[in-house]
């Protein structure tokens, strides 16, 4: 019975396996913490505070993957936010196959490290477990001093002239965010429900 009902009320739901990738340092872990508060935040039968929520998660580098399940406006994210230290990228690939969107996370205020993270998103989208897959890339850290904003970023990652032609069609969005005041960490969500919910899930 228990089984049963659990069935029905997930009737209606948009599965969904997300990756949370990026650079070292760039701000997945705390955007998996801070997701966690606005989906519930946004769904009025939710009352859960921070500390609910992050009780089993710490801002400290990731060495292996923290999971997630988030529902949001009719779709359940799956989140896997990935360790981004050079020497354990090599590990994400294992990771990519029946995946249905990316949120991509890129310190906008680290100018230093704009070219390895354009790099490394280049390089990931090029897998053809990914072919197709929507993503939603994040100029984290809109709060500092001297962050991009998503139009420079959409320009320092030429992303006008190539996104589109990395290995099939990639549909693709960036907004400014803050994992600290939550700024703009909504209207990304809202993108990519839209983007899960034209597509059957696991179609890729
Ligand atoms: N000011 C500011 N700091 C942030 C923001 N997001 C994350 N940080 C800080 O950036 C640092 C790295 O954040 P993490 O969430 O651990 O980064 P990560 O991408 O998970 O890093 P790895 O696990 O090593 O791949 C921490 O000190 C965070 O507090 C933000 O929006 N604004
Ligand atoms: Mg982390």
């Amino acid at each position: 019975m228990g089984a049963f009902l659990s069935l029905f009320k997930g009737a209606n739901l948009t599965q969904s396996r997300i990756l949370i990738l990026g650079l070292d340092n760039s701000g997945k872990t705390s955007l998996l913490i801070k997701m966690g508060l606005v989906t519930s935040s946004s769904d009025k039968k939710s009352s859960k505070s921070q500390t609910d929520l992050d009780d089993d998660l710490t801002v400290t580098p990731t060495i292996g993957y923290n999971v997630k399940e988030f529902s949001y406006k009719g779709v359940v994210f799956n989140c896997w936010d990935l360790g981004g230290q050079k020497n354990i990228r090599s590990l994400w690939k294992h990771y990519y196959k029946g995946s249905n969107g990316i949120i991509y996370i890129v310190d906008s205020a680290d100018h230093n490290r704009l070219k390895e993270s354009k790099q490394e998103l280049f390089h990931l989208l090029e897998d053809p477990d990914l072919k197709n897959v929507p993503v939603l890339i994040f100029a984290n850290k809109r709060d500092k001093e001297g962050a991009i904003s998503a139009t420079e970023l959409i320009a320092k990652f030429e992303l006008e002239d190539s996104l589109q032609f990395v290995n099939g069609k990639h549909d693709w969005y960036v907004e400014s965010v803050s994992t600290v005041t939550g700024e703009g960490i909504e209207s990304g969500l809202k993108w990519l429900v839209s983007k899960l919910k034209q597509k059957p899930s696991k179609d890729n």
